[in-house]
């Protein structure tokens, strides 16, 4: 067996996606969070999941107003709330966890301009829609800024535009969890950018851990499709996280949190209420399927490149200090 064909996964691993109910008070959402990863936990889970911008409403609106600046790390709890009950909800509860997202304010050169007088840090804000991801310690192992902002307009029907607020991420994020392996962390919209998903399980990861918040018209097309299109393209485990929806917010979140397996099949998968959803993840599911599809051998690196390799792909290498 060569290394390119070594397991990926190690051992099995138990994944559960936290389709949370968050409002508009964040320190609720917090502590709401904190009990949903407890209980996650409760059920077995290895890897917990929570959906993007779990610790506010989701809408361009709200950035400004929910976002914590995270720089220089580890930011005192004072700076990031968020930070802090994620790191004490992983340790707490033994787990990995993947923290959904928050809105994260860099200020001055941490938002990686370069250096400028206090006067004028003041001025230069910057917002992302960022992940933070912890170790079983309550180590943060990574953070991941949304890589494509969700910029969208279908006429009658919903208009969005996060980068009026935003700015983009530019790093794929591939992280390690040493009891198991590599997983890739991307945000929502990014899942539809397959390079992500592709770069990262070429380069090893078994599973692909989307926190996303899809709504009421993009959803019903295209939340599973998406979900099962990456897994079947690179025979990984895809775990897409939603917040529950409500009707009385702005933006009406999809649901349907799911898990798909490397046949592309929906192992589990949410309705539109709080819930967790949950899958046993299996290295030799992996293998089976790429044995018996076998994709990885048959590319065509001759005939069209290879977007996992070379020095054009950016990696989150460590943390965004
Ligand atoms: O891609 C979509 O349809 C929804 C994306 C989204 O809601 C997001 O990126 O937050």
């Amino acid at each position: 067996m060569s290394s390119q064909h070594a397991p990926i996964l190690k051992k099995p691993v138990k994944i559960a996606c936290i389709q949370l109910a968050s409002g508009a008070d964040k320190a609720a959402n917090l502590s709401h969070a904190r009990d949903k990863v407890l209980e996650a936990a409760a059920q077995g889970a290895n890897i917990v999941v929570l959906p993007e911008c779990f610790n506010s409403p989701y809408g361009c609106d709200y950035f400004p107003s929910y976002a914590e600046q995270l720089q220089p790390l580890p930011p005192p709890p004072d700076r990031s709330p968020s930070y802090a009950a994620l790191s004490a909800a992983a340790r707490e509860a033994g787990v990995y966890l993947v923290g959904g997202s928050i809105p994260e304010l860099a200020v001055g050169p941490a938002a990686g301009e370069g250096k400028w007088s206090e006067d004028e840090q003041e001025e230069k804000k910057t917002y992302y829609n960022t992940s933070l991801v912890f170790d079983p310690e309550g180590k943060l192992l990574a953070t991941h800024r949304k890589v494509h902002l969700f910029d969208i307009d279908i006429p009658g029907k919903i208009k969005f535009k996060e980068s009026d607020v935003l700015s983009a991420g530019n790093k794929i994020t591939i992280v390690d969890l040493p009891e198991y392996g590599k997983i890739a962390v991307a945000i929502c919209y990014d899942i539809r950018f397959p390079e992500l998903a592709t770069v990262a399980a070429r380069r090893g990861a078994f599973a692909f851990i989307c926190p996303g918040a899809f709504n009421t018209t993009t959803g019903p097309l295209h939340w599973r499709l998406q979900g099962q299109a990456r897994a079947m393209d690179n025979q990984i485990y895809v775990a897409l996280c939603s917040p529950a929806r409500d009707m009385s917010a702005t933006y009406h979140a999809w649901g349907h949190s799911l898990i798909v397996d490397p046949m592309a099949q929906v192992l589990v998968e949410a309705e539109e209420g709080e819930t967790i959803v949950s899958a046993q993840l299996d290295g030799e599911k992996i293998e089976e399927t790429r044995k018996g599809i076998p994709l990885r051998d048959q590319r065509r690196f001759d005939v069209y490149p290879d977007v996992s390799a070379g020095e054009g792909v950016k990696l989150e290498d460590g943390l965004q200090k």
